[in-house]
């Protein structure tokens, strides 16, 4: 059997990326998705949005929601202050273990917890297992149909407070459109939509930011 593209991903990061240097995986990945092969990373220019958007929240607890094999994870490490914390979650065993060997090589293994296992059952065990009182920030990447479910779901388990950030990926395409809808519609929230593009096509694509207004 042939290696999967998460795999050889992680070849690639471990043959060219320096060790225990975060922007040297980033870039990595970011050439060999858009020389290579294509791959579900948010990528570099809507990776860009997404760290001038930690750096303005400067998050001490984070969640991302899709994993994937860890190039946003290593993104947004890189910029967290040491003990800041960023929790992420993968469905995907796979996909989780390409991730915890991206995130040793960028080396910020220190400030990521990756969880293993679907968000509907973790999310209400994340106070008593993580200790979480509630997240500053949340990427959701991961399964376009659990993007509305989950941010309910947080909402009610408290885990959402006056402040709290939602940054979604995708949600032009593939797209969400029930999540967009209520995050626009409902009082409790203020979006704000960053248009970009499919990571390293020209289809469009973008995030969308919503404040949590309690
Ligand atoms: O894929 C999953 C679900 S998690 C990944 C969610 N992310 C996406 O699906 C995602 C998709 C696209 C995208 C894909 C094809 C296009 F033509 C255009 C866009 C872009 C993104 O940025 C994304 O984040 C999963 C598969 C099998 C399992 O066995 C499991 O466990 C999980
Ligand atoms: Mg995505």
């Amino acid at each position: 059997t042939g290696s999967t593209r998460p795999e050889r991903i992680l070849a690639a990061v471990q043959r060219k990326a320096t060790k225990g240097d975060a922007r040297s995986v980033v870039n990595t990945i970011d050439q060999y998705c858009r020389y290579q092969e294509w791959a579900m990373n948010v990528g570099d220019e809507k990776g860009a949005i997404l760290d001038s958007i930690v750096c303005e929240v400067k998050p001490s607890v984070m969640l991302e929601l899709g994993t994937y094999c860890g190039y946003s994870t290593v993104r947004i490490a890189s910029m967290l202050p040491p003990n800041a914390r960023l929790l992420t979650l993968e469905f995907n065993p796979a996909y989780a273990a390409v991730a915890r060997q991206v995130i040793a090589w960028a080396g910020v293994e220190d400030k990521v917890v990756l969880i293993e296992g679907p968000s509907g059952d973790w999310i209400p065990k994340m106070k008593e297992e993580f200790g979480v009182t509630s997240f500053d920030l949340v990427f959701l990447d991961h399964w376009k149909d659990r993007y509305l479910p989950d941010t309910k779901l947080m909402e009610e388990c408290g885990l959402l407070r006056t402040g709290s950030i939602l940054l979604a990926d995708n949600v032009i395409c593939p797209g969400t459109p029930e999540y967009l809808e209520y995050v626009r519609g409902s009082p409790r929230y203020e979006s704000k939509y960053f248009r970009s593009h499919l990571e390293y096509t020209r289809v469009e694509d973008g995030l969308e930011k919503s404040v949590f207004l309690g």
